[in-house]
């Protein structure tokens, strides 16, 4: 079925979620809800939970308690599963060609085969993938790398794409490139979800920032009240580039 056409998968809505780890709490009993649209950022220091919190939203982790919920449960597994995606720090790509792992993510989320190929080509294009389209994926630099990820995911056609730092391992005009590519997905309809330690990025990208410390969401604001009038310490702290634990 066409996006367009089904039920959206959307909002998503935690509640009481945390997460612990040999007797450790990473994240404190936390509610959340995502609505349709829009670039959410997640911010905070290291170590403050917002891989995990990112990973339990996408059904990576299971969250020790709480639970999570997509169009308030009705949304089938399957459905869950296939209309996200994520991009990676660092991206997984198989030893095969860069078009060839974009058809593969094709097959995996179960588009015909006859759709695979024109898809696959598409998204390639989009992304102006085509001098390397052939190349085996895993040689590529780390800039191409994250470029095909996000063409990869683009072929999916999410409608959540979740990006756990997908540009601090690149060099100015990678993440230029990054970014335009969340205004494509955005533009296109598909909500962001993405954690940044950039704090220009987040003022140019984000809607709304959730702050996280120590596990706990502290903050969950409109972007310019987030930088200009920040509710917390912590948040203030932070802000002005000055480390919180
Ligand atoms: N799968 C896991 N199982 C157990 N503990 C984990 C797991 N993933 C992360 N942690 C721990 O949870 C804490 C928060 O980690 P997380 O990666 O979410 O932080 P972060 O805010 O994304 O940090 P950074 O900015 O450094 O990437 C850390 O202490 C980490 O070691």
């Amino acid at each position: 079925m066409n996006r367009a056409e089904s039920p959206s998968l959307l909002p998503l809505e935690l509640q009481g979620v945390t997460f612990r780890h040999r007797g450790l709490t990473l994240l404190e009993p936390m509610d959340l809800r995502l609505e349709r649209n829009g670039k959410t950022m997640i911010m905070g220091p290291n170590g403050a939970g917002k891989s995990l919190l990112m990973r339990i939203c996408h059904g990576l982790l299971r969250p020790t308690s709480g639970s999570v919920r997509w169009a308030g449960n009705g949304a089938t597994p399957e459905t869950i599963r296939q209309r996200q995606a994520m991009v990676f720090q660092r991206p997984v790509m198989l030893r095969r060609s860069a078009l060839a792992n974009v058809r593969y993510a094709l097959s995996v989320q179960g588009v015909p085969r006859s759709e695979r190929r024109w898809r696959a080509d598409e998204a390639i294009e989009r992304f102006g993938l085509q001098p390397i389209a052939h190349r085996p994926a895993r040689v590529l630099s780390g800039g191409e790398q994250q470029r095909l990820a996000l063409a990869r995911a683009w072929a999916l056609r999410p409608e959540i794409l979740f990006m756990d730092e997908p540009t601090s391992a690149l060099d100015p005009t990678a993440i230029k490139a990054v970014e335009e590519a969340v205004e494509t997905f955005h533009s296109e309809g598909t909500r962001i979800v993405m954690t940044t330690h950039d704090l220009g990025q987040a003022r140019r990208l984000a809607d709304d920032v959730i702050f996280l410390v120590n596990g706990r969401l502290v903050e969950k604001a409109p972007v310019r009240e987030f930088f200009e009038q920040p509710q917390s310490r912590e948040a203030a702290a932070f802000v002005q580039g000055e480390l919180v634990w």
